[in-house]
């Protein structure tokens, strides 16, 4: 078997556009555009690009974007601070704080400190307590990407056992809520997990988000399940790769996603249509005085 490729890159661009035309929508009717503020804490290279990338789908989008770049030694109270304010201004409908943060940072304590209805990561509390809930309201933007790409191989995922590697509060965690709602069986392994080979030999789709190149073998992967590799990383020789060894598991999945081009794209996607949506809230509230 030769395994279908899940085009993110292409995946992603539609829901911009959809997104666009919105916004476009929203301007005629006389609605605010809506606005994401994006904060950058430090100068991690990586970090950099998918800033710079967030802001230029910002502008695709015809939304406002609005830049912190702050120094690599701010701190607590400073960020805090910059939150409280960002938290209270109008034209702000979703605060991004771009992560990693730098080590003297608590991560947890800043984000559970932006105001639930304008975290368009979806990590807050709140949030992902939704989520678990099955009542979700804003969604963490990986895992509701890969929600997005899964449905566009047309394939029926109620029912499906899908195996989550890695159990990362960012993607692993949140994607066994959205699977689960989904209606998958879902199993999570992690890094105590004893027998991995065997977890997969069962799973029709299998999530990867461990940030390990090749971690997991193609011959792990039984024939037709749908593969989505989160995993980005860079070799030595500058070539980006997966944790999937991606040729042999090209041979025998029925579906597949690129590294590039796969879930990256879309997690950008999914915070465009998170502030969409947080903008739309913001309108509802605002009409309900
Ligand atoms: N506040 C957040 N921080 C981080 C998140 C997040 O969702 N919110 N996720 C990751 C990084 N990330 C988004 O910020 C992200 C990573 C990669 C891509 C992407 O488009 N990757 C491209 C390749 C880009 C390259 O050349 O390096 C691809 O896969 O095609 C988008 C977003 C951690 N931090």
């Amino acid at each position: 078997m030769s395994a279908n490729i899940i085009d993110g890159k292409q995946i992603a661009e539609n829901v911009r556009n959809n997104v666009a035309s919105a916004v476009e929508k929203r301007k005629a009717e006389g609605l605010r555009v809506p606005g994401l503020a994006v904060v950058l804490v430090g100068n991690d290279p990586a970090s950099e690009v998918y800033v710079r990338n967030k802001k230029m789908d910002c502008e695709k989008a015809g939304f406002r974007s609005f830049s912190y770049d702050l120094k690599a030694d701010t701190t607590q109270e400073q960020l805090l601070k910059l939150v409280d304010e960002l938290n209270e201004k109008p034209e702000v409908d979703g605060i991004l704080v771009q992560l990693p943060l730098p080590e003297h940072l608590d991560a947890n304590l800043i984000l559970e400190r932006i105001k639930p209805h304008k975290d368009v990561d979806g990590f807050h509390p709140y949030n992902l307590g939704r989520l678990a809930q099955r009542l979700p309201a804003l969604r963490p933007c990986t895992p509701k990407g890969i929600i997005t790409l899964l449905e566009s191989t047309g394939e029926k995922i109620r029912g499906m056992n899908a195996t989550i590697v890695g159990a990362s509060n960012i993607v692993g965690r949140p994607m066994a809520m959205e699977l689960l709602l989904a209606g998958c069986t879902v199993t999570v392994t992690h890094r105590f997990t004893q027998d991995l080979p065997g977890t997969l030999a069962n799973a029709d789709i299998v999530v990867v988000a461990v940030g390990k190149p090749g971690l997991v073998k193609g011959e792990w992967i039984k024939e037709g399940a749908i593969v989505i590799d989160v995993g980005i990383n860079r070799l030595e020789n500058g070539k980006l790769v997966g944790d999937v060894d991606y040729d042999i598991a090209a041979e025998r999945a029925g579906w597949i996603t690129p590294v590039p081009g796969g879930v990256g794209p879309m997690t950008r996607a999914a915070l465009l249509e998170n502030t969409l949506q947080a903008a739309e809230n913001h309108d509802i509230s605002l009409n309900q005085g």
